[in-house]
């Protein structure tokens, strides 16, 4: 009996463009399911557009890539919304709906995904709330909740179709230090319960309270803790 398994993510000779610019080149990694790492790298280094790759925002065009059992090269743009039940984006400006109450938010998705039996949307919306401690908040409209209330509910969201991965970009960026540990505690919380997370971040306190496998875009590459050291500082 085998207990290897396929990984979440996989990336063989990838290179990274946006337009005709190769942002980043000869990318090799996989996440396995259940891992967390951390993505960081400077202003400008690549990170949301190796994020962008991944949930087929951006064609992989060169190299051989796939996600949570999708073949990204040459991926059939009708193929793109069954990947993306698969996994979960989070983004650093929230992204709400905000004419519409959280459970309508949150309901948009499910229909938008192929829920069709209201009552079982109604219970998967109060079992994704109650998961980020915010079982109250279904009839709030956004702007009555805090920024990491937002972001909690944008977290819910990502939760709905029980993703394999999280992809996150900057997901703490724009939250003060004490709500951003509380984020990343859910982030944790999460991974614990079996998924797997990729996180875009400058917040380096954040990793190094939670040392965790880190990629590093510099210099067109993408470097990884697993296969060399390499330093955090100088603004990664
Ligand atoms: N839509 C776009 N069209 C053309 N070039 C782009 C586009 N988005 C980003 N770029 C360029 O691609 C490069 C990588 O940008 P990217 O946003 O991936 O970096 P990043 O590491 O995520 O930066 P940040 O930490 O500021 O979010 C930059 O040179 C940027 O100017």
């Amino acid at each position: 009996m085998s207990f290897t398994s396929t990984p979440v993510v996989s990336l063989r000779d990838v290179a990274i463009y946006q337009d005709v610019n190769t942002i980043l080149s000869s990318v090799n990694f996989d996440i396995t399911k259940g891992e967390f790492v951390y993505l960081v790298g400077r202003t400008g280094s690549g990170k949301s557009s190796l994020l962008k790759t991944l949930y087929a925002d951006l064609p992989l065009l060169t190299g051989h890539g796939a996600v949570a059992d999708f073949k990204l090269t040459k991926l059939p743009r009708r193929q793109v919304p069954y990947l993306r039940r698969k996994i979960g984006i989070i983004f650093q400006d929230f992204q709400l709906l905000m004419d519409r109450s959280v459970a309508e938010n949150l309901t948009f998705v499910l229909r938008a995904t192929g829920w069709k039996d209201k009552s079982k949307v109604k219970q998967r919306i109060s079992e994704v709330l109650m998961r980020v401690g915010l079982d109250a908040a279904a009839s709030k409209m956004p702007h009555q909740l805090s920024g990491g209330e937002q972001q909690r509910i944008v977290i819910a969201r990502a939760l709905l179709n029980e993703p394999m991965i999280l992809f996150a970009d900057e997901p703490t960026g724009n939250l003060d230090p004490m709500v951003a540990d509380e984020i990343m505690s859910l982030f944790l919380e999460i991974n614990n319960s079996g998924t797997a997370v990729l996180m875009a971040t400058h917040n380096y306190e954040i990793i190094n309270r939670y040392p965790k496998r880190v990629l590093k875009c510099a210099d067109g590459k993408v470097l990884d803790s697993q296969v060399q050291e390499f330093t955090l500082m100088n603004g990664f």
